[in-house]
């Protein structure tokens, strides 16, 4: 099994072996130690003895592996962080390059208590953050006493960040901020749970009784707060609930007085902190919940936070809007990492009591300048320590509802984050010359901001990229199916080793007709079917461990699917919610439009009509004042040809019928009058012309000025 180049490798993996509390279970897991004076750096996993699958024992190299006896310093000295370091410090006249620390592992492994440690132990994050002020304090600037140095400091600020001094942003979260507490370092927990447990004991003296649900269950330095603990908490002790940690109170070991660190004495530096957490693939700061004016307010809506290049960093892409603060102390810096880390999302799961439900990411800037009188620009450079979340299988982890979907996307973000490591693996085993296949960091948030400072940038010169230490955690007693499946991806090298089976070489060879049993027991032939058969197995095993990997993708596709499911049919009532909604709202609107219609149409019509009665009746009124006609108010319409006709209609009728009836009138008036004139002509032909003239009576009509219209 031959080991990665460490030129070419991102990442050194170390693992860790935690001691673990299962004692009833088998354990899988052995360390190979070839000598005494050499460190181990080889492992053996052999399946469960009721495995069965069969499957087959596998080796894995590592950079170096701490056993169970390991304490947090040995694993401090021993995985190298202090080059980290002084990479990220810089060498004299030279740029820091950036520097990664991660812990990768199933959940429960002791990611947690490596990187933050516990309540006697100081973690890796709490050592570093000492190493690096009790050497650089001397070097520092002082920000708080010249404002001119932190308004360069922000003007220096590539990722659109707010920058505060540690005692400004202290003074606002412990001076009077409600916001709710969430998660602390195992030590702070410790001292939460103590307060909760002496509050429960002083008030049940006075005969108050505690709830059943209220038990804290204490397990190496963490535990679970019920509600109502958390409820009696903020009762009881919510003056101090978010007092300032006493930094007394926490861990203080191992010490590390004697590490000397080699850093750019003509150098001044600042020190300044953010943290954020990748939560369901979204990027959240830390540090934002409190107000920067120092006035209490209500828990904010959390707001996601952006990976991308900046108007200032074009070639490099950083998480923009994060809060920083300028720390001048290691006291400071683990303030605000426990203000932080009350933020973090956690949960009690079935595997571990306060259980990291996203990835959390601490960044400690290191900027520095020239130190002269006149001066010169900040260069920057950044170590992340970052405290994964772990993987979990969702029946062994007992998680439900929210908390197995925050699994599902963790467990996805880990196979990718598994991709990316065994591509990075692959690439360092690569033949010399060999083309580099492509780490695929960019599937989701969490390879995104672990690889993207990885590679070199096409300008060689401006940046060196980011090394990273990886600590592997397991427990050689706890899941064997998840523990592998972290190993397989993340060791440097893996060989499988086939165990010889003689039962089975000796069933071969007994069968009749066998040419194995006509040979010796090392004759060629023998050996030639012993070499058949270990590919045999060899391969087998291999096609077992490719259906183990698939079948563990298929239970996350699974729940993935299940996931999608339900908010497909979340989403699905949401849309027939708002339909039926739009509907009433719709049907509300064109209601209210038609009857408006209706009203303004009635108005028209009764205008219209108006109108018509009116000319109407000044029509009628001069039929009647011709004296040629009686008008009457018909009752009601008896006529069979108007049955049923409009009032409007029936009113143009009877004009028509007017009408026709003056004009026939008119027609017979001008007969009679024709006529009376000829019977006088004839009168008067037939009597002598003395004869006194009869002078016929004038007729109503006749000596009237006013014709049939009325008109003169
Ligand atoms: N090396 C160790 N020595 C002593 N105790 C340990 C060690 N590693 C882990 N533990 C204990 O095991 C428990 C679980 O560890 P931890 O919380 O660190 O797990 P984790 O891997 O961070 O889990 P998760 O991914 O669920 O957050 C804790 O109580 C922790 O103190």
């Amino acid at each position: 099994m031959t080991m990665t180049n460490p030129q070419t490798s991102l990442f050194d993996v170390y693992l860790r072996l935690r001691p673990s509390s299962a004692y009833d279970r088998e354990r899988f897991l052995d360390v190979e130690r070839p000598d005494e004076s050499s460190v181990p750096t080889h492992i053996t996993i052999k399946p469960p003895a009721d495995d069965k699958r069969k499957r087959a024992v596998e080796r894995f190299a590592f950079t170096r592996v701490f056993e169970e006896s390991a304490g947090q310093r040995q694993v401090f000295d021993g995985s190298r962080i202090l080059p980290l370091v002084e990479g990220v410090l810089g060498a004299r006249g030279r740029e820091g390059r950036d520097g990664l620390l991660a812990t990768l592992g199933v959940t429960g492994s002791g990611k947690s208590h490596t990187i933050l440690g516990s309540r006697s132990q100081r973690g890796l994050t709490q050592l570093t953050l000492d190493l690096l002020f009790r050497h650089t304090s001397p070097f520092l600037a002082d920000v708080d006493a010249s404002p001119t140095i932190f308004s360069s400091l922000c003007q220096a600020d590539v990722s659109e960040s707010q920058l505060f001094s540690a005692a400004t942003f202290l003074d606002n979260i412990y001076g009077d901020s409600t916001a709710p507490s969430r998660a602390g370092t195992p030590a702070f927990i410790a001292l939460v749970f103590q307060r909760c447990e002496d509050t429960w004991t002083s008030l049940s003296l006075s005969g108050y009784e505690r709830p059943h649900n209220t038990h804290i269950h204490l397990n190496q330095g963490s535990g679970t707060l019920s509600g109502a603990d958390m409820s009696m908490l903020s009762t009881q002790t919510s003056s101090n609930r978010r007092g300032r940690p006493s930094m007394a109170k926490l861990a203080q070991f191992p010490r590390i007085d004697d590490i000397d660190l080699n850093l750019d004495e003509t150098a001044e530096y600042t020190v300044v902190v953010s943290m954020y957490e990748v939560y369901n693939d979204r990027i959240y700061d830390l540090l934002a919940f409190s107000s920067a004016s120092g006035a209490a307010k209500a828990p904010q809506k959390r707001r996601a936070l952006l990976f991308k290049p900046t108007e200032k960093s074009q070639d490099r892409k950083v998480v923009a809007g994060l809060r920083k603060v300028v720390c001048s102390s290691v006291e400071e810096a683990i303030l605000v990492l426990e203000t932080g880390l009350h933020e973090r999302r956690v949960a009690g799961t079935g595997s571990n009591a306060v259980s990291s439900r996203s990835h959390g990411f601490f960044c400690v800037e290191v900027k520095k300048r020239i130190r002269s009188s006149v001066p010169t620009p900040w260069s920057s450079s950044t170590l992340t320590i970052v405290d994964l979340a772990g993987s979990e299988r969702a029946r062994t982890a007992k998680t439900a509802g929210a908390t197995l979907a925050e699994a599902g996307k963790i467990n996805e973000s880990l196979m990718y984050l598994g991709q990316c490591m065994q591509m990075q693996s692959d690439n360092a085993h690569a033949i010399a010359g060999a083309r580099e296949a492509l780490v695929p960091y960019r599937q989701c948030k969490l390879t995104e901001l672990l690889f993207s400072n990885s590679f070199s940038a096409q300008d060689h010169h401006r940046r060196a990229p980011q090394k990273g230490v990886m600590i592997v955690t397991a427990d050689p007693l706890g899941d064997f199916n998840a523990t592998s499946q972290i190993l397989r991806y993340s060791a440097l090298a893996r060989e499988v080793t086939v165990p010889r089976i003689p039962s089975v070489t000796s069933q071969i060879g007994n069968l009749p007709g066998n040419r194995v049993a006509s040979g010796g027991r090392n004759s060629p032939t023998n050996v030639q079917l012993q070499s058949d058969l270990d590919e045999a197995l060899t391969e087998i095993s291999r096609l077992r461990d490719e259906l183990e990997a698939s079948q563990f993708r298929l239970e996350e596709e699974e729940n993935r699917r299940r996931e999608v499911e339900n908010s497909w049919k979340a989403t699905e009532l949401r849309i027939e919610e708002v339909e039926a909604a739009v509907r009433e709202e719709l049907y509300e609107e064109m209601e209210s439009r038609l009857q408006l219609e209706m009203r303004r149409w009635r108005a028209a019509r009764d205008a219209e009509l108006d109108a018509q009665d009116a000319h109407i009746d000044a029509k009628l009124d001069i039929f009647a004042r011709s004296g040629n006609f009686e008008v009457y108010e018909d009752e009601e319409n008896n006529d069979p040809h108007l049955a049923g006709m409009p009032s409007q209609k029936l009113h143009h009728a009877a004009i028509a019928a007017g009408v026709t009836r003056a004009e026939d009138l008119e027609d017979e008036n001008e007969k009679l009058r024709e006529k009376i004139a000829m019977l006088e002509r004839e009168k008067d032909v037939q009597k002598s012309p003395s004869k006194k003239m009869r002078v016929l009576k004038p007729r109503k009509w006749e000596g009237s000025d006013i014709g049939l219209d009325g008109t003169p």
